[in-house]
């Protein structure tokens, strides 16, 4: 997958950008709040309808413009080059559009377009709660496999009815709980076991990583914790239901499950060092890579925002081997240091593009 073409209108600080990629490596440098994290975002949004950071689709408006446009050409397998269009008004819902024809769901457009992202606020996923590593998993799997992010979407309806029921000072019947829990219990089976399996395919791929860029004998681990683990899910919530009521939300579930991190035998949490905790991250990030590659058979994009920084330049050195090999495809990287920047690019023989950016502005260097 390779993003050939990208035109920006009033896209967070960007006023304007008509840009043409280099297959490979695409550099972007600049001081800091100049813009680089917005231009990655905006290639972001064209994969995933959404803003990286989450935001409310306003906010990624240029402050005093009434819209934002993102418009992306793609050239896919078999040299085939498709459009993708994205139009963001205030007040008014967005429009996504391929090859000029508007999407009905933007769950139909996930996974088209693979992507994966490495950015500072990935390090969520350590100090942050378990929300933050069951998103990674949910990004992960719901990118190329439609199966699942049905499921996640059918048992997230069933959970906010089950809660609505639970909350309400009316007493409910108790055959519209059975309802919900048969719902929950059917679509949690499907996403535990998705989810169990992913992370036993995922953890080796993960531990080369690791291995390859911190290039000592740090081991570490990583284990999938489910309630579900202990029994039925209909079980557990029928077991739970009193309970449940008096606390008035859903106490069991594939909405509580979490990744435990571990570094030698401890939680990374609470022992890793700043740049012990960043590789942690790059490598899952790249076992995320490898395994979207593996199962699309599509080569993602990969967007690197910042991601040196902390890191010892060994490590640095061993990220940039690994990701100018032939496994990694269209790399897009920022950085505010240019002779960062440079030292990466001579270790790559392939075509690159360096460009500047500057108040929202982007140039070719
Ligand atoms: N909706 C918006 N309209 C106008 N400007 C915005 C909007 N949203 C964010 N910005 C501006 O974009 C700038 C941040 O840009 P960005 O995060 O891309 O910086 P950066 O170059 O990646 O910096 P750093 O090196 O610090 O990460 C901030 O100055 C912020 O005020």
């Amino acid at each position: 997958m390779i993003l050939e073409r990208l035109s920006i209108l009033d896209y967070k600080n960007i006023i304007q950008a008509d840009l043409s990629f280099s297959s490979k490596l695409n550099c972007f440098l600049g001081n800091n709040g100049m813009g680089k994290t917005n231009l990655l975002d905006a290639i972001y949004y064209l994969s995933f309808c959404k803003s990286h950071n989450n935001l409310i689709d306003s906010q990624n408006i240029k402050h005093d413009a009434d819209f934002a446009l993102i418009q992306g050409y793609y050239l896919e397998n078999e040299g085939k080059v498709d459009e993708f269009f994205c139009s963001l008004r205030r007040r008014q819902k967005k429009q996504f559009k391929y090859n000029k024809k508007e999407y009905e769901k933007f769950s139909d457009h996930i996974g088209r377009l693979p992507l994966v992202m490495i950015s500072p606020s990935d390090s969520e996923l350590i100090t942050g709660g378990s929300e933050e590593r069951r998103k990674f998993m949910d990004v992960v799997l719901s990118q190329f496999d439609k199966e699942y992010l049905q499921s996640l979407i059918r048992y997230n309806k069933a959970l906010q009815q089950r809660n609505a029921l639970l909350k309400s000072d009316i007493q409910a019947d108790e055959s519209l709980y059975e309802l919900w829990e048969e719902q929950l219990a059917a679509e949690g089976q499907i996403i535990y076991t998705r989810r169990q399996r992913f992370i036993q395919e995922f953890i080796p791929t993960f531990q080369y990583y690791y291995s390859f860029i911190c290039q000592s004998n740090e081991e570490v681990s990583l284990a999938y914790e489910s309630q579900l683990s202990e029994g039925s899910l209909l079980g557990l919530l029928k077991q739970k239901r009193e309970r449940d009521k008096i606390l008035g939300y859903t106490t069991v579930g594939v909405h509580r499950d979490d990744l435990d991190m571990r570094l030698g035998e401890y939680s990374i949490k609470k022992v890793g060092s700043q740049g012990q905790n960043k590789t942690y991250i790059v490598a899952m990030k790249l076992a995320q890579f490898d395994f979207l590659q593996k199962s699309q058979q599509i080569t993602p994009i990969l967007l690197l925002d910042d991601i040196f920084d902390k890191l010892d330049s060994s490590r640095v050195e061993q990220i940039v081997k690994l990701v100018s090999g032939e496994n990694f495809g269209q790399i897009f990287i920022t950085d505010t240091n240019r002779e960062h920047l440079d030292e990466i690019l001579k270790g790559i023989n392939s075509d690159h593009h360096l460009y500047e950016v500057k108040g929202g502005e982007i140039s070719r260097l």
